[in-house]
């Protein structure tokens, strides 16, 4: 299958950096959100990161350019009648994910392959909501899309080796590479990044440090590039709550129990970077 245009559902920090990287490899985009403001959001956000790319000398302005031309944006999935692959990036909520598939069977092409890119649910289940389990795959960006050169790739039960093989030379034209993991709660890398970032919240939920010792422990004791908390942020406490529920519930395991002071967070609307607040202030620019 020749992969032309690329549908990108959800326009937040994940669809946005798809959709860039998306575009500059050459791919036609439709990128699709339920709020024109995402979407003009989405679009502000892929210029500045464009321009970055440009002033650094990574890409032309021709390139830049060319990249915009080639995304459109709408409220209405029909426009995505024409695309060949759709990777779903929405908000981690299975309910909404299934609406998501539910509503686009009808708009799409018989022979459009489906993906998602969910941080932690089963794509086995997820894809026998549709009515093509063969042709469906998690593809699994990491954030920042344009920065991060993994997608974990994860068949489900039903996903053919073809689709296997098609979406794996995908990512690959986008310059990432591939780890392929089986279709477990939260695959390979939350699997192992999601009980550390846990772990973080329950030592400052029990005062074992403040967020700055914390991070500032991570960061120079252990050479990572952002601190557990700062990264948690980064991510968005609610996707990060989210993906501990899973692992919580699919392996029946205590030891993957949401830390209280999680929960509490996202009760209160503190979902890090995208809120304005988290473990840090984040000042709207
Ligand atoms: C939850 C899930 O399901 C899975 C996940 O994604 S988990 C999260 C995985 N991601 C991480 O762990 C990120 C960890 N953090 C980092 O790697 C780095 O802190 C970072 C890349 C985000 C920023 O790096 P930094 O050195 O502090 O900042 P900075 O020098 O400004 O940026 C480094 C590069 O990233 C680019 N960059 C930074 N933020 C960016 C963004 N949001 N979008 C696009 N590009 C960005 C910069 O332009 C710069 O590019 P060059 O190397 O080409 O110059
Ligand atoms: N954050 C991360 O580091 C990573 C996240 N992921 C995964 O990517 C997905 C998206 O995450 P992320 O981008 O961070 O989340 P964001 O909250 O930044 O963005 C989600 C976007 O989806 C939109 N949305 C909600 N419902 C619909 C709908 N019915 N149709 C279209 N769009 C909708 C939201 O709109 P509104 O704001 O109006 O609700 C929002 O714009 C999740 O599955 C997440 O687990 C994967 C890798 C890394």
């Amino acid at each position: 299958m020749n992969i032309k245009e690329v549908g990108i559902i959800g326009s937040g920090q994940m669809g946005n950096g798809i959709a860039h990287v998306c575009a500059l490899s050459g791919y036609k985009v439709v990128l699709i959100d339920i709020a024109q403001d995402a979407l003009d959001k989405a679009m502000g956000v892929i210029n500045k990161n464009l321009s970055r790319q440009v002033q650094k000398g990574k890409i032309t302005q021709e390139d830049m350019d060319s990249s915009l031309d080639r995304i459109s944006i709408s409220t209405d999935s029909s426009t995505l009648n024409n695309a060949d692959l759709i990777i779903e990036a929405a908000t981690e909520n299975f309910d909404l994910k299934v609406k998501i598939f539910q509503g686009l069977l009808e708009h799409i092409k018989d022979e459009c392959l489906l993906s998602t890119n969910t941080s932690s649910m089963s794509i086995t289940k997820l894809a026998a909501a549709t009515n093509r389990p063969e042709r469906f795959i998690g593809l699994h960006f990491m954030n920042p899309v344009p920065v991060m050169k993994l997608v974990e790739l994860i068949p489900g039960i039903a996903t053919s080796d073809e689709m296997l093989t098609i979406t794996k030379e995908f990512a690959q034209s986008l310059g990432k590479t591939v780890a392929t993991s089986k279709d477990y709660p939260a695959f390979i890398a939350n699997r192992i990044l999601m009980p550390m970032i846990n772990e973080a919240i329950c030592a400052l939920y029990e005062g074992v440090g403040d967020v700055e010792s914390i991070d500032t422990a991570m960061k120079l004791g252990m050479g990572h590039p952002m601190g557990p908390l700062a990264l948690a942020d980064f991510i968005g406490l609610d996707t990060c709550l989210a993906i501990m529920n899973v692992l919580h519930e699919g392996f029946g395991n205590p030891k993957y129990s949401p830390s209280p002071l999680l929960v509490k967070y996202v009760e209160a609307g503190w979902y890090g970077v995208k809120s304005g607040k988290g473990f840090y202030e984040y000042p709207k620019k």
